[in-house]
C-alpha cells in the first residue's frame, strides 16, 4: 500500500523484528516436524478452565496494559495461503475430532461442534473450546476475520459446523482448529426441510401457523434491533413454503433487514420477490411501493443507478405524491450524470466531507480510460482519447475504505513467510473488505480480478456455495497489499486511513507520472498533470520520495518491483558520492521548508539551495527528466512567491 503521507511509517526495534521473525520461523518448523501426527486428546476440565482464565485476562487486559503495550502493533504471520472450502456443507463427510491430524486440511470433511467455554477475544483473533458429538474437547481459533455484523462469530452461536477442518498449531505451538476463511465456519447449522413431500390441507394450515409464528418472532427481533435473528426467523419461515401472501410479506420484511445489514443483492432479490402481481389486490399499491423503494435503495447502494432509477420511478408511479420518491429519483439522475459525463458538484461533496460525511454520495466515472496489457507490468490503464493537462481522467468511489479514527482501522506488523519480509499492513482494511464481499458477492469477482501474489484455487472461480458467499481471505490480503492506497489524515480521517479503488488499482507506477491522485472523502480523483496522448498509458507515482534509494526500497518492499523508468535509470547511474551529496542537501532543504515562512530573504536562500541541488544532476543524462530532489523547495518557493 502506498502511504499518502509519512503517517504510516512504523519503526520496529531490531529486537521486535527479530522476535516476530523467530516466532514465525519456529512455528513453521514445528508444524513441519509434527505434520501428519495424530491429535492428543485434551482434558476437558483443564481445557475449559484454560479458556475461562484467558478470557478473563483478555477482558482485564486493556485495563492493566501499559501505554507502550497498548500502542504496540499486533503481529500476524502471513503467506501460507490455502483455498477456502468450495463445497456445500451437505456434500461433506462428517468426521470426528479423534481423527484430526496436525497441520492437515481435512478436505471433503465437516466437523460439527458446540462451544463449551467463554470466548477469548484478542485484537486480531479470538478462540474458544469446542466439543464434538463424541465429547472430545479442542481449541477453535478464528484468525482476523472474527466478527460478523459487529459481533464476535464465536460468541454469536453455540453450535458450529467446520468445513474442511484445518488442524494446526498456534504461534505458541499449541494444537488448534483454525479458521481463516469465514465461509469455512457455519454458525447454527440447520438441516434443510425435505422439499419433496406434498402437504395435506391439515399440514398446510399447520405450516401457515408455524410460518406466521416465525414471522412474528422475526418482527419482534427486528423491533429489538437483533437483525441477524430477525433474518434467521424470516428465512426459517420461508423455508416452510407458506402461502403466496405470507411468502411475499416475509420477503418484504427480510428485504428491509437485508438493507439494514448492508446485504444489498439479497435485499434487492427479496424486494422483487415480494411484489404483488395483481394490481387489483387492494394491498398492492402501498406494499409494492414499499417493495420498489427497498429494491431501488439496494440497487443504489450497489451503485447500479440504472436499476435504482427504474425502481424509484415505479415507486413514484404508484405514489405520485411521495416527495421522498421524487427526491430519490432526482438524486439517482445526478449519479447517472456523474457516471456519464464526469461532471461533479465538488463544492457540494467537499462541504459534506467537511461536515464529516467522508463516505460521499457520488458515482464513479471511468472517463476516457480502458484496462489493457502493459508490457512488463501486467495490466495497466490507458487513455482512449487525448487528455489535456488539468483534466479529470477518472473518479472512483472506494469499494471499501477504513478511516484511521474508526475502531476497524487495525494496522498490524506482518511477517510474510514467502519472502521473510516484515511489513506494516492495513489488516483492518482486509478485514472490512472480506466482510463487505461476504455480504455482496456480486463484488467478489471484480475485486478478485486484481493483481495479487496468490491467485487461489488454480483458476476455479467459486464465489458462492449453497451455504453463502465464499471469500478467499489470502487472496484479499495479497490484493490489498498490492493495490490499496493510504489516504492521509486530512479532513479528520485519522492516521492510517486506507482504501481500495478497483479501477484505479490498474494504474501502474512511474516516477515521471502523467497524473496525480487526490482524495475527496472516499472518492479518488485522478487528474492529468500533463497532456496525455490517445493510447498512452496513464501512470501515477506510488511513492514520491525524491531520494532514489528510499523510493526503490519502498517500491520493492510494498509493491514488489524495481522501477525501470528513465529517471530511475539515470539516478541509478549517478556516482554514489553525488547521490549522498544530494541527499544531504535535500535534508537541509526539508529543514528549511519546515522552519521558514514566506520571507523574502528566505526566498533567496531557497533559490540558492535549488541551484545547488540541480548542480548534482548531470545535464546530459538528465535531459528532459524531472529533478525530484528539488520538488519540496520548488513547492515552497511557488507558495512563498505566489501573488508577487
Ligand atoms: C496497483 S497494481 C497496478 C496494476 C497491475 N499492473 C495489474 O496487472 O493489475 C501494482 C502492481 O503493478 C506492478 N507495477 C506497477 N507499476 C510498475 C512498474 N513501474 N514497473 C513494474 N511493475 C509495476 C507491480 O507488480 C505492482 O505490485
Amino acid at each position: 500500500m502506498a502511504p499518502h503521507t509519512q503517517d504510516s511509517t512504523v519503526y520496529l526495534t531490531e529486537q521486535e523484528a527479530k522476535r516476530i521473525r523467530s516466532t514465525a520461523i519456529e512455528r513453521t518448523k514445528k508444524c513441519s516436524e509434527l505434520g501428519g501426527h495424530g491429535r492428543e486428546p485434551r482434558d476437558e476440565k483443564g481445557a475449559i478452565s484454560q479458556a475461562t482464565g484467558a478470557s478473563l485476562m483478555a477482558d482485564m487486559g486493556d485495563m492493566t496494559m501499559t501505554q507502550a503495550e497498548r500502542n504496540a502493533l499486533p503481529a500476524l504471520i502471513v503467506g501460507q495461503p490455502y483455498t477456502p472450502c468450495l463445497a456445500s456443507l451437505h456434500e461433506l463427510q462428517p468426521m470426528k475430532m479423534a481423527d484430526l491430524k496436525i497441520e492437515k486440511h481435512h478436505r471433503g470433511h465437516q466437523l460439527t461442534v458446540k462451544r463449551v467455554s467463554p470466548v477469548v477475544t484478542l485484537s486480531t483473533r479470538s478462540w474458544t473450546m469446542v466439543q464434538d458429538e463424541a465429547g472430545e474437547t479442542e481449541r477453535l481459533e478464528i484468525a482476523l476475520h472474527k466478527t460478523k455484523h459487529g459481533k464476535d462469530v464465536l460468541e454469536s452461536a453455540s453450535a458450529f459446523a467446520i468445513k474442511d477442518p484445518y488442524f494446526t498449531l498456534t504461534e505458541e505451538g499449541e494444537p488448534t482448529l483454525r479458521i481463516d476463511h469465514p465461509s469455512d465456519l457455519i454458525a447454527n447449522p440447520t438441516t434443510k426441510p425435505d422439499a419433496q413431500t406434498s402437504p395435506s390441507d391439515a399440514d398446510s394450515a399447520a405450516t401457515e401457523k408455524k410460518a406466521t409464528a416465525l414471522k412474528t418472532k422475526g418482527n419482534n427481533a427486528l423491533t429489538a434491533n437483533n437483525l441477524p435473528l430477525a433474518h434467521a426467523h424470516y428465512t426459517s419461515a420461508l423455508a416452510l413454503s407458506p402461502s403466496e401472501t405470507l411468502t411475499q410479506d416475509l420477503h418484504r420484511n427480510r428485504a428491509h433487514v437485508n438493507l439494514l445489514l448492508s446485504q444489498y443483492p439479497a435485499a434487492l432479490a427479496d424486494a422483487l420477490a415480494s411484489l404483488i402481481p395483481s394490481p387489483s389486490d387492494p394491498r398492492s399499491t402501498e406494499l409494492n411501493s414499499k417493495a420498489y423503494f427497498r429494491a431501488a435503495t439496494a440497487a443504489y447502494s450497489l451503485a447500479d443507478f440504472t436499476n435504482a432509477r427504474a425502481h424509484f420511478a415505479k415507486q413514484l408511479e404508484l405514489m405520485p405524491a411521495d416527495k421522498g420518491a421524487a427526491a430519490n429519483l432526482a438524486r439517482t439522475d445526478a449519479r447517472l450524470r456523474e457516471a456519464e459525463t464526469g461532471a461533479y458538484d465538488f463544492a457540494r461533496i467537499k462541504k459534506g466531507v467537511a461536515a464529516g460525511r467522508l463516505r460521499v454520495d457520488a458515482a464513479s466515472f471511468d472517463g476516457p480510460t480502458e484496462v489493457k496489457k502493459s508490457p512488463g507490468m501486467g495490466n495497466g490503464l490507458f487513455a482512449t482519447r487525448a487528455v489535456k493537462a488539468g483534466e479529470v481522467v477518472m473518479v472512483e468511489k472506494a469499494v471499501c475504505v477504513v478511516w484511521g479514527f474508526e475502531p476497524e482501522a487495525i494496522t498490524a506488523v506482518t511477517f510474510d513467510v514467502r519472502d521473510e519480509r516484515i511489513r506494516v499492513a492495513p489488516v483492518g482494511l482486509t478485514k472490512a473488505l472480506v466482510e463487505k464481499l461476504g455480504k455482496n458477492p456480486v463484488e467478489i469477482k471484480r475485486v478478485m480480478g486484481l493483481y495479487g501474489d496468490w491467485d487461489g484455487a488454480e483458476g476455479k472461480e467459486v464465489w458462492e456455495t449453497e451455504d453463502g458467499p465464499v471469500v478467499d481471505v489470502f487472496r484479499v490480503h495479497d490484493i490489498v497489499s498490492r493495490n490499496a492506497f493510504g489516504v492521509g489524515d486530512k479532513d479528520g480521517r485519522g492516521a492510517g486511513s486506507a482504501g481500495l479503488w478497483v479501477r484505479a488499482a490498474y494504474i501502474n507506477h512511474s516516477c515521471i507520472p502523467n497524473t496525480k491522485r487526490e482524495f475527496v472523502g472516499d472518492l479518488m480523483v485522478i487528474r492529468a498533470t500533463k497532456d496525455i496522448a490517445a493510447g498512452e498509458e496513464i501512470v501515477h507515482s506510488y511513492d514520491e520520495s525524491g531520494d532514489y534509494e528510499t523510493r526503490q526500497k519502498a517500491l520493492m518492499t510494498t509493491w514488489g518491483f524495481e522501477c525501470g523508468c528513465a529517471l530511475c535509470v539515470a539516478e541509478k547511474g549517478d556516482d554514489p558520492a553525488v547521490r549522498e551529496k544530494r541527499r544531504k542537501l535535500v535534508e537541509e532543504a526539508d529543514a528549511f521548508v519546515q522552519t521558514q515562512g514566506g520571507k523574502s530573504l528566505a526566498v533567496t536562500k531557497a533559490k540558492r539551495l535549488v541551484k545547488k541541488i540541480e548542480e548534482t544532476y548531470d545535464e546530459k543524462r538528465y535531459k528532459g527528466l524531472p529533478r525530484l530532489a528539488t520538488r519540496g523547495l520548488q513547492e515552497w518557493l511557488a507558495q512563498a512567491t505566489a501573488g508577487r
